[in-house]
């Protein structure tokens, strides 16, 4: 079975963050491990508190997965503040980490800063030349090129220029533009574009993380990098199809629709 890690931060009300790359990965039938780097209070109307992990149990946490397992992809999500960007940095160069997916994390819907605003330096510096794929939505775009977005021309050249910083593949997120749900993959040479029909829920929560984690299964199981994105995409259009309420503000998208629906379970 392969086997895929998450780095991120945890999500109490399960929607987003660690639970929401362990639950995607579990419908990809891919083995999830993960290194938390923050515990967030979270419901689906907002996050309340954060409390960051030491550097040191950061670092652990890598080392003895990396020291036991072969560990066939890594994602990256919420990673906070600039001490836990160094470590993660320094602690995955001194191992063989393939399929590297960062998904630069900065600010949730609920509008919680969950990179401290000064971390954002850090995060292009150390984590963006690492990775194989970064997967930005049009805000952290903006924060990352210093550039407005407002269509698909302006998300073609904030993947271009992501490019350059250094990540084999960039992939602009269109999830918060008018229109069709549209994202932008830059390969280095060419312009690809995935594309969905926009479902109106307002049931959104994690859909970033799902995505991110979804990509990172499919690059763990073999898929080329265009094929890893065009199944997360219907996987990700999908779980948003069946998203649902479980609170009194954002709910989450719904990861195991069909294995229940085949199971008669739905
Ligand atoms: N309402 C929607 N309908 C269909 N796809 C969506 C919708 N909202 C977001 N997406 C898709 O979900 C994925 C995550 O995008 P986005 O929501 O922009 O990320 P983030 O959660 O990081 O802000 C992208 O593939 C995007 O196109
Ligand atoms: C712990 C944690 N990590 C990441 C996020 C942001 O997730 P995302 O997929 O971008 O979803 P929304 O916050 O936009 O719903 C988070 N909220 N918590």
């Amino acid at each position: 079975m392969k086997k895929v890690l998450t780095i991120a931060g945890s999500d109490s009300c399960g929607g987003a963050g660690i639970q929401a790359d362990l639950k995607t990965f579990s419908a990809h039938g891919v083995y999830g491990m993960s290194v938390i780097t923050a515990v967030t209070a979270q419901n689906t109307q907002g996050v309340f508190g954060v409390q960051d992990i030491s550097e040191e149990i950061i670092m652990n946490q890598i080392e003895v997965i990396f020291d036991d397992i072969e560990v066939d992809a890594v994602k990256i999500g919420m990673v906070s503040k600039t001490e836990t960007i160094k470590v993660i940095h320094d602690t995955l160069r001194k191992y063989p980490y393939k399929n590297l997916v960062v998904d630069p994390v900065m600010v949730s819907k609920s509008g919680y800063h969950l990179l401290q605003p000064d971390a954002k330096k850090a995060l292009i510096h150390y984590l963006i030349p690492m990775a194989t794929l970064v997967t930005p939505n049009i805000l952290e775009a903006e924060v990352i090129t210093g550039k407005r977005i407002t269509g698909y021309k302006d998300m073609e050249k904030a993947a271009v220029e992501i490019h350059q910083m250094g990540a084999q593949y960039a992939l602009i997120k269109g999830g918060h533009l008018e229109g069709d749900a549209m994202d932008i993959l830059f390969d280095g040479k060419n312009v690809t574009s995935f594309n969905s029909p926009r479902i109106s829920t307002e049931n959104t929560h994690g859909t970033g993380c799902t995505l991110s984690s979804a990509i990172a299964s499919n690059l763990a199981k073999g898929h080329s990098i265009k094929e890893a994105i065009e199944l997360a995409k219907n996987y990700i259009t999908m779980a948003i199809e069946h998203s649902f309420s479980i609170g009194k503000g954002v709910g989450p998208t719904h990861h195991f629709y069909q294995l229940y629906k085949n199971a008669g379970l739905l």
